[in-house]
């Protein structure tokens, strides 16, 4: 069972603040170093095509940005539940949106928040900016004024708009109901419904949920002033008109009795246990509202264990919100360059969502969630993180939009498109995602050694507020109080166990096995005990041999060399004893490893072809299926070198061990790395693109591993510390606390011998 992951609003803050104020850069997609560079993408070569666009509109998809760029758009009137924060206000929502709209559809998206409540004027700026995107998703904007804007803007643009607050919970909602119905096994004519919030979210789920089979006569929607009914005159508008019920109900808490489903799209709190407690058997309960459901599942299910419950929140099981739908839907929408999003399209992406919840679910995502996630009460609606969600949600919109004649270019190859969508996402996300399920399985009780370190106090509360483990920290109580205060995060001391000298009642057992391990080392008792007091590694590493921890994190202070040095009186981590360092670098999609970063600093060819051995370990435990190249400034012998001897001789040392990987060389890196030079030597044993090189020393691994990371910006993991039994990670002195965080999930994921 996994703990529940906590945020506080100071993490909330420095997640928005960190490490740039904000949640995106906007990073150019074609090379702009050289003078041709400058003329072709600017002065004089731009003109080419933009007269091309002035000849035939449609050419804008092919030569502009305009096809995979969506504006989130919104006037801040209804943030969230929040109510009417204003423009400014809702920036960090739809900065939010735009990220997700990335994350999970590779949509290029930018926030636009535009400080107006005049319907009018905001129908206009959005009309006159409709060149520059190919969709707008409308947000946050409060009803009954949002109905108007997007008719209107509907009316006046040739591309998709999509108010998502209306549809996409629309959509999300219709498809938790099919299933949720399935499970409480009543029919959708049948049921009794009340939903609460008559704004843009619930005038639009209901007339999805009408159109699905929902009887008029059957549905009851209250607002702040009650039951909607008809001859109602207070607080009324067309669209709540239209839903009016001819009903004696006033109140919401008469509505709810004998109800069958409840969907909630109001206000925190807005539900009480007495009108759960009053509902049909099995009831269905939707509390939507963000941040803050109307009634928590903890309060339903008090009253209501048959409860089948539902929340806006990623925090608890069945999260019903527009995330799983608008990346996708407008990802099928901008592939066939749709004019809109009709309602065919909806339709086809809430039953594909609710269709994907009854298929199995792939073991990374159930460890992602640290539960079983099998079609059930907790589980009506997938995960947004579920991987799936890119290749099969889009292609069914993509479908219908074909279908129903909105598409400018359909999609011929649906097969084609469906792999497509496979790659386009970012794998090395998928990497990251997947060590932080494994880890979050394994809960490891992680030993973070230099207390005295602010980046090191972060990750160390972020490991344990991300439910990943216990995290126990090495240092003074007074400096890791003090250290924590003076960042904000006073209230994360009281969370953390601290661990020292002074504390442990250990402290006797760990002097006498290190001096057992030390004796015959030149160090007598009082070396040893002032190592095993005094020395943070020595005393972290000794708590890791005693089985007081299950890994640990170090290296953020001192030089690693100096550091692997110090745990050395505790292990053997030396290169004689197979340990090797292993750096995993993480750029624009990609991810290649570079082997050995850490421990031997000449490797002969014997050594290199263990190195070999253990970078394909670490591999494949970052789900990736290992092709080694033994890399060098050579390729097959030429030209030929002394020093590149080694690397020449190291595959067949490989090859007399049998091993079961793809492994060649020696070659340079580009050859290893890019096929068409790859393709220069037919006859190399590698089917693909490297993805681990072994180099010929340590000062190449550490030249080749700092140059990726400050020139290219490259994300570094490692040096991953293996081929040792002991689960424990190094970090540099340059580590972020995200970095240090990583270094943790990776010490947290190794298996127990
Ligand atoms: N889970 C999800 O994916 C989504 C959730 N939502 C949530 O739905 C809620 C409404 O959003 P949205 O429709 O955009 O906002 P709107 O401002 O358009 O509508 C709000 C509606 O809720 C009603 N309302 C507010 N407080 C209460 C209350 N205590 N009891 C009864 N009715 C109440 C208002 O009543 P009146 O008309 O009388 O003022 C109004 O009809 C928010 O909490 C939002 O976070 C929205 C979109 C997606
Ligand atoms: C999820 C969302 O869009 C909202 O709560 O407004
Ligand atoms: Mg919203």
């Amino acid at each position: 069972m996994s703990t529940k992951m906590t945020i506080t609003d100071a993490d909330a803050l420095a997640y928005h603040m960190e490490p740039r104020p904000g949640k995106f850069d906007v990073s150019p997609s074609t090379p702009m170093t050289t003078q041709r560079d400058l003329s072709l993408a600017y002065s004089p070569g731009v003109a080419v095509p933009c007269e091309a666009i002035a000849k035939n509109p449609d050419a804008a998809y092919d030569y502009t940005n305009k096809g995979n760029l969506v504006a989130v758009i919104t006037n801040g009137t209804a943030v969230l539940g929040l109510g009417n924060l204003g423009a400014l206000a809702s920036k960090p929502v739809m900065e939010g949106k735009a990220v997700l709209f990335k994350r999970f559809a590779d949509v290029n998206s930018i926030d636009i928040e535009l400080d107006t409540e005049d319907p009018e004027a905001f129908i206009n700026a959005v009309r006159l900016m409709g060149p520059s995107f190919g969709g707008i998703n409308l947000e946050d904007i409060k009803a009954p004024e949002c109905f108007i804007i997007e008719q209107r803007l509907k009316e006046e643009m040739d591309i998709p708009v999509f108010h998502d607050d209306q549809h996409g919970t629309a959509v999300i909602c219709a498809a938790g109901l099919i299933n949720a119905l399935k499970i409480s096994g009543k029919k959708i004519e049948d049921v009794r419904i009340v939903l609460n919030g008559a704004g843009a979210a619930g005038i639009a789920c209901l007339e999805l949920i009408k159109s699905m089979g929902a009887q008029h006569n059957n549905c009851v929607m209250c607002d702040t002033k009650g039951v909607i009914y008809q001859g109602r005159t207070e607080g009324m508008n067309q669209w709540k008109s239209a839903h009016a019920a001819v009903t004696d109900l006033r109140t919401l808490e008469e509505a709810m009795q004998d109800a069958d489903i409840f969907l909630g799209v109001s206000a925190k709190g807005a539900v009480t246990p007495e009108m759960v407690a009053s509902m049909a058997k099995d009831p269905v309960i939707f509390a939507m509202a963000n941040p803050d459901p109307e009634i928590t599942p903890e309060e339903a299910h008090a009253v209501r264990p048959d409860a089948i419950v539902a929340t806006g929140r990623s925090d608890y099981p069945n999260q019903v919100n527009n995330v799983l739908g608008f990346p996708y839907l407008f990802r099928g929408a901008l592939d066939i360059r749709a004019r809109a999003i009709n309602d065919e399209m909806k339709i086809a992406c809430a039953h594909a969502l609710a269709d994907l919840a009854r298929e199995e679910v792939p073991d990374e995502v159930a460890m992602a969630y640290g539960r079983k996630l099998q079609f059930g009460r907790d589980y009506i609606i997938p995960t947004p993180f579920d991987p799936r969600l890119i290749y099969v949600v889009p292609p069914a919109v993509a479908k219908a939009g074909m279908d129903t004649g909105v598409g400018r270019r359909p999609i011929v190859d649906m097969v084609g498109y469906e792999e497509s969508l496979r790659a386009r996402m970012d794998p090395t996300a998928h990497i990251l995602r997947s060590i932080n399920a494994r880890a979050k399985a394994r809960q490891a009780r992680m030993i973070f050694a230099e207390g005295d370190d602010i980046r090191v106090l972060r990750a160390a509360v972020n490991y344990q507020r991300s439910g990943l483990g216990k995290a126990l920290v090495v240092g003074r109580e007074s400096g890791v109080k003090e250290l924590l205060g003076s960042v904000g995060m006073g209230d994360a001391f009281g969370e953390l166990e601290i661990v020292n000298a002074a504390n442990t009642p250990h402290l006797d057992a760990y002097k006498e096995h290190l001096y057992n391990k030390l004796q015959r080392s030149g160090h007598d008792r009082q070396d040893v005990n002032r190592l095993a007091s005094r020395d943070r590694h020595v005393f972290s590493a000794l708590m890791l041999a005693h089985g007081h921890g299950d890994g640990l994190v170090t290296g953020a202070t001192r030089k690693s060399a100096h550091v692997l040095g110090l745990l050395n009186h505790v292990f053997d981590a030396r290169a004689e004893d197979g340990a090797v360092g292993v750096t995993a670098l993480l750029l624009n999609g990609r991810i290649v490893l570079i082997t050995d970063t850490l421990v031997h600093e000449w490797p002969d060819q014997e050594d290199l072809a263990t190195i070999a051995e253990r970078g394909a370990e670490v591999a494949r435990t970052l789900g990736l299926e290992p092709r080694v190249a033994f890399v060098s400034f050579s390729t097959f012998g030429s030209p030929v070198s002394e020093r590149a001897e080694k690397m020449h001789q190291a595959p067949k040392v490989l090859e007399q061990r049998g091993v079961d990987f793809e492994f060649e060389g020696e070659m340079t890196v580009d050859v290893a790395l890019n096929p068409q030079a790859m393709s220069h030597y037919p006859f190399t044993r590698l089917s693909g693109p490297a993805n681990v090189l072994v180099v010929p020393a340590r000062h190449s691994a550490s030249i080749s591993v700092k140059l990726m990371q400050e020139m290219a910006g490259a994300t570094v993991i490692g040096p991953i510390l293996t081929g040792i039994d002991q689960s424990i990670q190094i970090c540099s002195t340059v580590s972020t606390s995200s970095d240090i965080l990583n270094m943790a999930i990776l010490a947290a994921c190794k298996e127990k011998k």
